[in-house]
């Protein structure tokens, strides 16, 4: 490719270039997780303390190293313990991008995807809960598994209808408590319990609901749909992001974006049935 250049005592060759550009690329990554979560400060207090370590072994202080040394040493295996959540999502990202995912085969019970699933039901039924503000949680599995997650519910495995969400959602049903859990064009589960998020940053307005769908989108790749009880507002969670007080217009857009993986439509697109949009 191209000779080695010498700098001073440096000499950087192609392949240093492709590391450091890899290890910025990297750097960058760790940042995208980390920022906006209780983990970025875990993270700024292990690299202070490494920090203080290099010093304290720089300037010969032979008991502070050795106890800072010992912390040091653990510090991958706490690291890994303490930051799991970030790891799974970093290689669920890095999984998304791969062909194994293209070709879906590890995706649970190797389901048709989602493209065909009608979207009316659930934009429907979200604004008639809306209206009367009744809340709701749905969440709609993409990649990321959540199998485990419905089994923490009451497994259902029925067709997809408004009538039977808004059975569900009803305050006097005994499945109204928890989330809806969607997949393969059905409804699996419902009463299912989320990981509820641990970001400080959530606003204090968005109650427990938000926070669980919030704490479901950091972990996995779905898309959860949320009607809050006491606003009547309707937002959609993907990514530890929040999409709030959609209209049922940029519900049905947002929807059909983020699970069938298009381009975001514009609100006009409201009137054309999901199988047009998904078209
Ligand atoms: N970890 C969780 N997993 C699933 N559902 C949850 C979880 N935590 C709370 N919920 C749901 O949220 C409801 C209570 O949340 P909360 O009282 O904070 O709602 P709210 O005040 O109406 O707020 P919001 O505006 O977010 O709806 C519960 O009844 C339950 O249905």
């Amino acid at each position: 490719m191209f000779n080695p250049v010498n700098i001073g005592f440096l000499r950087i060759g192609w392949i240093d270039v492709v590391d450091v550009v890899l290890v910025t690329a990297l750097f960058y990554q760790i940042y995208k997780l980390l920022t906006g979560s209780v983990a970025l400060r875990i993270f700024l207090g292990f690299l202070s303390v490494y920090l203080v370590y290099l010093v304290v072994k720089a300037a010969g202080m032979e008991l502070l190293t050795m106890i800072l040394g010992q912390f040091m040493s653990v510090g991958v295996l706490a690291g890994i313990i303490l930051f799991q959540q970030e790891i799974r999502r970093f290689l669920l990202n890095i999984g998304k991008a791969t062909a194994f995912e293209r070709m879906r085969m590890f995706s649970w019970r190797r389901e048709p995807p989602q493209q065909k699933m009608s979207i009316t039901p659930f934009v429907e039924a979200a604004k008639s809960l809306a209206s009367k503000n009744t809340g709701a949680l749905i969440a709609f599995q993409q990649a990321s598994d959540l199998k485990f997650y419905a089994e923490s519910g009451d497994l259902l495995d029925a067709a997809v209808s408004k009538r039977l969400l808004l059975s569900i959602f009803n305050k006097t049903s005994p499945l109204h408590d928890g989330a809806v859990i969607v997949s393969g064009h059905r409804i699996k589960a419902a009463r299912c319990i989320l990981p509820v998020s641990e970001n400080p940053d959530v606003p204090a307005a968005l109650g427990l609901r938000h926070r669980a769908a919030i704490g479901l989108s950091e972990v996995t790749d779905s898309v959860v749909l949320v009607v809050s009880e006491e606003t009547g507002q309707i937002s959609i969670v993907h990514g530890g992001e929040v999409h709030r007080n959609l209209s049922t217009a940029d519900l049905r857009a947002k929807l059909n974006e983020l699970l069938f993986d298009g381009q975001p439509k514009t609100a006009s697109s409201s009137t054309r049935t999901a199988e047009e949009v998904a078209a």
